[in-house]
């Protein structure tokens, strides 16, 4: 049932509303912003519930989570992302090039913490519900775990920071990872010292955010949909940064 300014009766209050919104625009990819500040227990708990909480094929709940607060681990790792960026830096020349090679792509060792989200491709069982016509349902379920921790970090004032300059392989092997559990997100946590307002990339002249209205499509890859107030209200929606 909605009411008619289409709100349903299960809708949230405003102000719960709005914070779910405030998340999710409000949340940023962080590199260096990060202060050394430890991320209390209780408040990690949290995080780390959200992300358990997140949908998956079957159930399946691929997901583990590596905590990794060793300088010599994450040294590692940032050896492993500086030979990596190097070789993307190749893939850029000119004016590209020397803006790529300005980029800061990571926190890992200014952050307090690591986090490797992995997916267990094994887990569940040969026959996963929802997993036989589209095998990799178990990657896109752990995505959804990240989005829902840094979601939530983002509501408890800890940025988060996706680092996937980084060999599999060699990322593999200094977590231990056995051959079936797949390394799928390599995040940096911790308290910041503040969230820019736009996505850095963006600011620093990367690339802009796509106007939401060309996403949309009707019936059919660029068809149009079957009612055109449908589209006017995506034309109408203010472009956000
Ligand atoms: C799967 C995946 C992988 C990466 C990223 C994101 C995602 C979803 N992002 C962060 C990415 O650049 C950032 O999300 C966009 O620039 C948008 O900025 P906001 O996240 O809105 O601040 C990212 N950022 C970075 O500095 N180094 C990286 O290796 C990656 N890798």
């Amino acid at each position: 049932m909605s009411d008619p300014n289409g709100r349903s009766d299960h809708a949230f209050p405003e102000a719960q509303r709005e914070g779910l919104y405030r998340a999710i625009f409000e949340r940023r990819d962080v590199r260096s912003q990060f202060r050394p500040d430890p991320i209390p227990p209780e408040v990690l708990a949290r995080l780390l519930e959200a992300a358990h909480h997140a949908p998956s094929v079957g159930f399946m709940q691929p997901w583990d989570f590596l905590l990794i607060d060793s300088r010599e681990v994450r040294e590692r790792v940032h050896d492993i992302f500086e030979r990596e960026n190097a070789r993307a830096a190749e893939a850029h020349s000119g004016e590209r090039g020397a803006l790529y090679r300005r980029l800061k792509l990571e926190g890992i060792l200014e952050s307090p913490l690591n986090l490797c989200i992995t997916c267990d491709r094994e887990r569940g069982g040969e026959h996963v519900l929802g997993r036989q016509s589209i095998v990799e349902m178990d990657l896109f379920s752990t995505c959804l775990a990240v989005q829902n921790l840094w979601l939530a970090a983002r509501a408890e004032g800890i940025g988060v920071g996706w680092v996937s300059i980084l060999d599999q392989q060699d990322l593999a092997e200094v977590l231990g990872l056995p051959a079936h559990v797949y390394p799928l997100a390599y995040l940096c946590l911790g308290y910041v010292d503040d969230f820019l307002d736009g996505p850095e990339l963006a600011r620093a002249g990367w690339r802009q955010r796509l106007p939401l209205a060309d996403r949309v499509h009707g019936n059919g890859w660029q068809a149009p949909p079957a009612d055109a107030a449908l589209t006017r209200a995506v034309d109408a929606l203010a472009p956000r940064q």
